[in-house]
């Protein structure tokens, strides 16, 4: 399955299945209790100017010490007198508003030393990020009141202080985001397209890691409430007769035992609005947080679900394959669709043989080939019918640990992207030594030795050197000869080759398909090969199957259906393949494009598009049509030896 093309598809009619954003945070609970708590909160704080309370700074020392449910201080009064309903509500205000100011301060600064540390990268980056470092190298509490104790205090200078040393939190997450973003295609783009520094870092990167912000942001303005409260407390912060929360709760410390409600009612408060504000960050960040979105949470199968609807079919194994699939079913189940991606395939590959998988874009064949080891994304993926035989082993009813055994052991993928396969901060050493002790718990060095050995046979030069490499450090072609090595490292009876040589020029492409070709000629490996180019097939394919909404419409020898193609399809595949020596023949593209799978027509689902389609190729299912010994075609109008002439 190629990155980009096999995007999963969205049906047009219908949004995607995934709840909006408030949905999902309102299935939260525990969120949505806190939005509630929170939401009243901020109501009664911002409408203190309206509510009939007393004077918060009026003092009576005649009414000193009140009880809550007092005649007239529902709250009862503090040791000046003064309504503690009223300081409360007025205090809560101020402990919200300076909180919510150092957070935007503190995520303003935060987030622009980020970016620019994280897109400028080099000598700005160190010298930000060392900066940072000193910052970070204090207890923040002490650094609070250092900057404090040099500015004097006041609830101004302890919002600066409290921005202050939370700025290293947001600059360390933003400029990780940025980092990672800002070495990707989208930012090269970008800059190609002669945009400037600071264009790109806001349009470009900012987006992306606005969602990064909020999540900080939501996580941190609890604590900065709690911080400002604790300076306060400590009598940094509000001055009397102000009161904020923390400077209430300081005041009630001297009389905590004779009159406890002073102190217990602010501290109770403070209590409930940072849990309140921590319960919503915490939903809001699962929300917004990419990698909880994307279903990493919601995906807890390492493999793909198999429902097989009705009986099991009971096929006597082939003795001579390795790997024999009969009538595999695999279907998506997106909203309310059912996307039949792969609808009753058999698939035969004998010792050293080559079975080539070859069709257009979506028509089934990364999926064919990642049902076998369960690699299907599962949901919305599912295997509904049919056995796959891994000599004569039925794998579609092995357990989950037998298959882990037999993943990259005894079948192993190489995939068409070598540089998404191998992981960017190790070596292919390290790589290929963890991929040989997955299965065989060999000591480390002779590991190492047997990893050398691998990149050897794959004919990477001086194979020791090499280990040491990364990925990036490699070319392309030596980037692919590490996955096939990775994939050779525990005798593989099958190898399932996805597009492996997509990616690469010509004369690599060539050179790592000979090398398959002899590995499998010395090994008697089984290699499942898939591609859309039959310039390929002819190069290393025994046998091709040909492929088109999920379905094969012919299988043959590679020989048989390059020089006789039966079905309309396999033609004009094959046309479409450059010929040397021939610059005037026109590469027709086929004209239409592929039937949705999920809304398959009654008949050939090739019909709209054929040239020789009749009224009964619409009318029922075609089945397929055996020619010869392993030749079959799925079409009632097969091309014959006159029309190819024509
Ligand atoms: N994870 C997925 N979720 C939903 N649909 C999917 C998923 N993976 C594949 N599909 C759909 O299944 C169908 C077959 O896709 P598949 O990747 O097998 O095509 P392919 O023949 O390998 O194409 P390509 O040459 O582009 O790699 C496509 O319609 C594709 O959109
Ligand atoms: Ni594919």
């Amino acid at each position: 399955m190629t990155a980009v093309e096999s995007a999963p598809i969205q049906p047009a009619r219908k949004p995607s299945g995934r709840p909006s954003a408030t949905r999902l945070l309102l299935n939260n609970t525990l969120a949505t209790a806190g939005l509630v708590v929170l939401a009243a909160i901020v109501l009664i704080a911002l409408a203190a100017p309206i509510l009939p309370l007393a004077d918060p700074d009026a003092t009576a020392p005649a009414n000193r010490l009140l009880r809550p449910l007092a005649e007239g201080h529902l709250l009862g009064t503090d040791a000046l007198g003064r309504d503690i309903l009223s300081r409360l509500i007025w205090g809560t205000r101020v402990s919200l508003a300076v909180g919510i100011s150092a957070t935007l301060i503190a995520a303003f600064f935060g987030s622009l030393i980020g970016l620019v540390a994280g897109y400028a990268g080099g000598r700005i980056d160190t010298v930000l990020m060392r900066g940072i470092d000193m910052v970070m190298a204090f207890p923040y509490i002490l650094l609070a009141l250092a900057i404090v104790a040099v500015l004097g205090p006041g609830l101004l200078n302890a919002l600066y202080a409290i921005a202050v040393v939370n700025i290293p939190f947001f600059a360390r997450n933003i400029r990780g985001i940025t980092l990672g973003l800002a070495r990707r295609e989208f930012v090269d783009a970008a800059r190609l397209s002669g945009k400037s520094h600071a264009q790109i870092l806001f349009i470009e990167v900012l987006p992306n890691v606005l969602p990064v912000i909020v999540i900080t942001m939501s996580t941190t303005v609890g604590w900065m409430i709690l911080e400002t409260a604790g300076l306060s407390f400590l009598g940094l912060g509000a001055q009397p007769p102000q009161a904020d929360l923390g400077s209430m709760l300081g005041d009630g410390r001297k009389i905590l035992f004779t009159a406890p409600h002073v102190s217990i009612i602010p501290g109770l408060m403070i209590f409930v609005l940072v849990m309140s504000i921590n319960l919503l960050g915490d939903g809001v960040r699962d929300v917004l947080d990419p990698r909880l979105k994307s279903g990493a949470l919601s995906r807890p199968v390492a493999r793909t679900a198999v429902m097989r609807e009705g009986l099991v079919p009971d096929v006597a194994p082939d003795p001579d394959a390795v790997l024999d699939v009969r009538d595999l079913n695999t279907q998506f189940r997106l909203g309310g669709d059912v996307y039949r991606a792969v609808g009753g395939v058999d698939m035969r590959v004998g010792k050293g043989e080559c079975l080539g998988i070859v069709g257009e874009s979506g028509s089934g064949k990364s999926v064919s080939a990642m049902s076998i080891m369960g690699l299907v994304p599962s949901p919305p993926g599912r295997i509904t019918g049919g056995v796959a035989l891994l000599e004569g082993e039925d794998l579609f009813s092995a357990s989950d640990a037998r298959i882990r055994q037999l993943r990259g052991s005894a079948v192993s993928h190489v995939f068409q992207d070598p540089l998404s396969t191998l992981h960017p901060l190790f070596t292919v050493g390290d790589q290929l030594v963890e991929a040989i002790r997955a299965h065989d718990p060999l000591p480390k060095a002779e590991a190492g030795r047997k990893a050398a050995e691998l990149l050897r046979i794959v004919r990477i030069p001086n194979p020791s050197e090499r280990m040491k490499a990364y990925p990036h450090e490699l070319s392309g072609g030596m980037r692919q000869r590490v996955c096939i090595a990775m994939a050779l490292a525990h005798d593989a009876r099958v190898i399932i080759a996805d597009e492996p040589t997509t990616a690469l020029d010509v004369t690599v492409q060539a050179q790592v398909l000979s090398l398959l070709d002899t590995l499998r000629a010395e090994r008697d490996t089984g290699i499942l090969f898939i591609t859309h180019d039959f310039g390929v097939v002819s190069a290393i394919c025994d046998r091709v199957a040909v492929m088109y909404a999920g379905r094969f419409v012919e299988t043959g020898t590679t020989e048989e259906i390059l020089s006789a193609p039966a079905h309309p399809y396999t033609a004009k595949l094959i046309d479409c393949v450059p010929v040397l020596g021939e610059p005037d023949r026109r590469l027709d593209a086929i004209e239409g494009r592929p039937p949705m799978v999920n809304d398959l027509p009654e008949g050939c689902a090739f019909a709209p598009r054929c040239p020789r389609a009749q009224a009964d190729c619409r009318a029922a299912p075609i089945g397929l049509t055996e020619l010869g010994e392993g030749r079959t075609v799925r079409c009632i109008h097969p091309l014959t030896g006159d029309d190819r002439d024509a």
